[in-house]
């Protein structure tokens, strides 16, 4: 049988190098499993919604916590490159409609809501043990989407319905709506490896997103444990 302790937690990336940055960063902790999500938020949920069905299906084996980590573009004079955000919402941003008057929220709209709270007592315990790293750290919301912000408008117009914002990514809202429907509480962060605006590919630092995304992990276990 298959002992393991009720506060493993499940932490999902979207693609393996993220996987192993996160593998790094936990050395030899053995309280999580690090689980492929895919790219975007319909592969994230349906991969964390997997992974916490086959885990209900073993003695012990339910998660406690469930973390979407991994690189993200961070808000210019937010976020900077290198830099982490850890997020106190995790929000679906382009979840919703255009309409005359812009853009309307699943809210709005009246089906349901675009905003999953996160573990926040734990989520601000991270951010702050994180300071102590020398990394520069935010605490705010982190936007999912599932097409990559590639102008000045759009990150203008998303900073203006989301104040506060310090990153996007692809995936956070998935692995949070998945750890939603099995009533299990969530985390996000993301280690920021370009600027939100402008596709310029050639000057993401995905290497130091890497890095920084490890040495998050790392603190991951004492925060856990505190
Ligand atoms: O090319 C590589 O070596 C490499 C290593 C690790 C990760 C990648 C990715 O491209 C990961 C894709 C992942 O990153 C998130 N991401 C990063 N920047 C942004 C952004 O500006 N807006 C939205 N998402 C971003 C996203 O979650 C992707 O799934 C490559």
């Amino acid at each position: 049988m298959n002992h393991r302790s009720p506060s493993r937690i499940l932490i999902m990336t979207a693609v393996e190098a993220e996987q192993q940055a996160v593998l790094r960063g936990l050395g030899s902790y053995d309280g999580a499993d690090v689980q492929l999500a895919g790219v975007g938020p319909a592969s994230a949920a349906a991969a964390t919604a997997a992974a916490l069905a086959r885990a209900g299906q073993v003695a012990d084996g339910a998660y406690s916590l469930v973390v979407s980590a991994g690189i993200g573009g961070g808000f210019a004079e937010v976020a900077g490159m290198g830099s982490l955000v850890v997020a106190s919402e995790i929000i679906a941003a382009d979840l919703g409609a255009e309409t005359p008057d812009g853009f309307a929220g699943v809210d709005k709209l009246g089906f349901g809501s675009p905003r999953i709270a996160v573990a926040d007592k734990l989520s601000a315990r991270w951010a702050e043990a994180l300071r102590t790293t020398g990394l520069s750290v935010h605490y705010g919301p982190i936007l999912t989407l599932s097409t990559v912000t590639g102008t000045v408008d759009t990150a203008r117009s998303l900073i203006e319905r989301y104040p506060g914002a310090g990153a996007e990514a692809m995936e956070g809202f998935g692995v949070a709506e998945a750890a939603r429907q099995f009533g299990i509480p969530v985390l996000e962060l993301r280690a920021i490896s370009n600027a939100i605006g402008p596709r310029q590919r050639e000057l993401w630092k995905i290497g130091d997103a890497l890095q920084a995304l490890e040495q998050a992990c790392a603190k991951l276990p004492e925060v856990l444990l505190s």
